[in-house]
């Protein structure tokens, strides 16, 4: 292929490029008809053209020239004018025959129109005979792209009229201003739609291309403009506008996962609310079920498995290390009955994982820090990771001091080790809710109090603690501000690869009876992983899976430092208190 010319010297670079590209498409190109197609576009004269103007455009975005005169035409008129006594001259009469020419003309006038940026077309004037108490139709031309429309279309029950029924925030029919909601909606591409039903419409509006025009008749009262409020929530459930039968236009649904951020822009209608998806480029919003909506369609279904949110007895005394209670020490005797389906348990319908709605919030120097809750199965390793945080920095990390009921021994001092009380007053602080989790073990209480939490935030250190997941609701105030971790077991496989020398007891007093891991306990936490995440994992604002100990170590690290430091969305309830 001969080299492009390059005497326009303003670009050799492209037309080297556009030289070479032929070689450099030839491995992408399998057909040899492709290549010779590719070979005369390149050669093709347009294109150097093409070229040439764009090398001239880019020199005068430079230059930018202002015209001299806004109307030439006039001037040239003018100037004729004067000549046309003093045609003896043939170099005049030249002049005037060239200026009289069509051409020459146009081109003036195409000089003034750019030089008073005269772009507006002429629109013929208003007929006079126009009838009153016709109702004025809108003729709307509109371009579409790859985008939908963002608009959806009902039929009226009594006049049986097509009707806009909604314009979604940002889309294509929103950002042209010419379409709202009730306008009336009479033709498609001149196709009338009296007749037609909706689902009908639809499909000749999916099928056209390029610009549709649509004859409306305006509605009685048109919107005012609406100012976006500024409603956040939090999703705390996966939703997907195709599976949805409800929606009344499955293409104007957006879909979202659990924990994304939803910028909530209408909420006009009490069934389908329009949102954005906070930090998506898309600036069309969507349709998602409202919350009361998504609450009712919850409240009829029936999980089909939860965990056990009434277990308080028959657990295990906790490690001199984990003084933050725990009560779901593994026990062969009690683990069943604490993990069991429990089928006839009513669903709560205030626990219907809907939306949340939140604020963006970053803690002041020297505010309390919120309290950080691991959550995980028995086993999975939150006490190693608590241990790695407490030795990473003792002066920043700390746990509480758990309360309990037996005697204190020799070496223990009260405030240590536990809080000893009488079990008389354990039993009234329980009356009391004074505890946030508590058990017995051997005839003894145990159990962690909200006081010990408060202890140790006071002191300005980060308080770390693991619960049972069900316990996460009593903590979940302004006060407490809990950062719900979720320690998860890696697969099976790499659980049996991992822990194959752990101890499932991993504290100093129950050593003696520790053991290493059954194939049973890791299929256990892996199962138990599985329930707590389908029921509590709208309360996890960060899972971590444990395969790797130092790597979960840093994450976790990482994620705490990020909510010390950072902007980040908490519920919007956190904030006034
Ligand atoms: N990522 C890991 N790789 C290998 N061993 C681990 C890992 N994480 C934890 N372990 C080990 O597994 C055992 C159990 O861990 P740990 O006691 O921290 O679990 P836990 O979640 O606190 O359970 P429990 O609620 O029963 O106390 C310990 O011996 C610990 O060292």
């Amino acid at each position: 292929m001969p080299a492009l010319s390059t005497t326009m010297g303003h670009e050799p670079g492209l037309y080297e490029l556009l030289a070479a590209l032929p070689s450099q498409l030839q491995p992408h190109v399998s057909r040899p008809e492709d290549t010779s197609f590719l070979q005369s576009m390149f050669r093709e004269r347009s294109l150097h053209s093409l070229i040439k103007i764009h090398t001239r455009l880019q020199l005068y975005e430079e230059i930018r020239p202002l015209p001299a005169v806004k109307s030439v035409s006039s001037l040239v008129s003018q100037l004729s004018e004067e000549l046309e006594g003093k045609t003896s001259s043939g170099d005049v009469k030249e002049l005037l025959a060239l200026l009289s020419r069509p051409h020459v003309k146009s081109l003036l006038s195409v000089h003034d129109t750019v030089a008073q940026k005269n772009y507006d077309p002429e629109l013929p004037p208003l007929p006079d005979d126009l009838d009153e108490d016709e109702d004025s139709v809108k003729i709307i031309r509109l371009v579409k792209n790859k985008e939908p429309l963002g608009a959806t279309i009902r039929r009226d029950d009594n006049t049986g009229a097509i009707l806009i029924a909604r314009i979604m925030r940002g889309g294509a029919a929103d950002r042209s201003g010419l379409i709202h909601v009730g306008d009336e909606l009479k033709e498609v591409n001149g196709i009338p739609v009296e007749d037609k039903k909706p689902e009908e419409i639809i499909r000749i509006l999916a099928q056209s291309q390029g610009a549709i025009t649509f004859k409306v008749v305006p509605g009685a009262k048109e919107e005012a403009p609406v100012k976006e409020p500024k409603v956040f929530m939090k999703a705390l459930f996966d939703y997907n506008p195709l599976e949805d039968k409800a929606i009344p236009c499955k293409e104007a649904g957006l879909a979202f996962k659990r924990g994304a951020i939803l910028h909530i822009v209408s909420q006009d209608d009490p069934t389908w609310w329009q949102a954005k998806q906070q930090g998506e480029a898309n600036p069309r919003a969507g349709l998602i079920p409202s919350k009361q909506f998504q609450e009712r369609r919850f409240a009829v279904r029936q999980p089909v498995t939860t965990l056990s949110s009434s277990v308080r007895s028959s657990t295990r005394r906790t490690s001199s290390f984990r003084r933050s209670f725990r009560l779901s020490r593994r026990d062969k005797k009690t683990n069943k009955s604490m993990y069991e389906c429990k089928k006839s348990e009513l669903y709560d319908t205030a626990d219907v994982p809907t939306y949340e709605e939140v604020t963006l919030y970053r803690r002041q120097t020297g505010a309390k820090h919120r309290l950080v809750v691991l959550i995980g199965p028995t086993g999975v390793g939150m006490n190693a990771l608590k241990r790695k945080l407490l030795i990473s920095d003792p002066q920043h990390f700390s746990i509480t001091i758990p309360h309990t009921s037996r005697p204190k021994k020799n070496q223990e001092t009260d405030g240590v080790e536990y809080h000893f009380i009488a079990k008389h007053l354990f039993e009234t602080d329980i009356h009391n809710n004074k505890f946030i989790e508590y058990g017995e073990y051997k005839g003894n209480y145990y159990g962690t109090s909200l006081d010990s939490i408060r202890s140790v935030l006071s002191k300005n250190k980060v308080c770390l603690i693991d619960i049972q997941p069900h316990s996460i609701k009593h903590l979940r105030t302004a006060e407490f501000k809990p950062f719900v971790v979720f320690i998860k077991p890696p697969p099976l496989d790499r659980l049996r690869e991992t822990r194959q020398n752990a101890k499932f007891i991993s504290s100093k007093d129950d050593k003696a009876n520790g053991r290493t891991f059954t194939e049973e306990d890791f299929q256990e936490m892996v199962r138990t992983a599985q329930l707590m995440e389908t029921q509590y994992g709208h309360l996890f604002e960060k899972v971590i899976v444990n395969d790797d100990l130092s790597a979960a170590f840093s994450e976790l690290r990482l994620a705490l430092k990020r909510i010390e430091t950072e902007e980040h969305w908490v519920p919007i309830s956190w904030t006034h208190s």
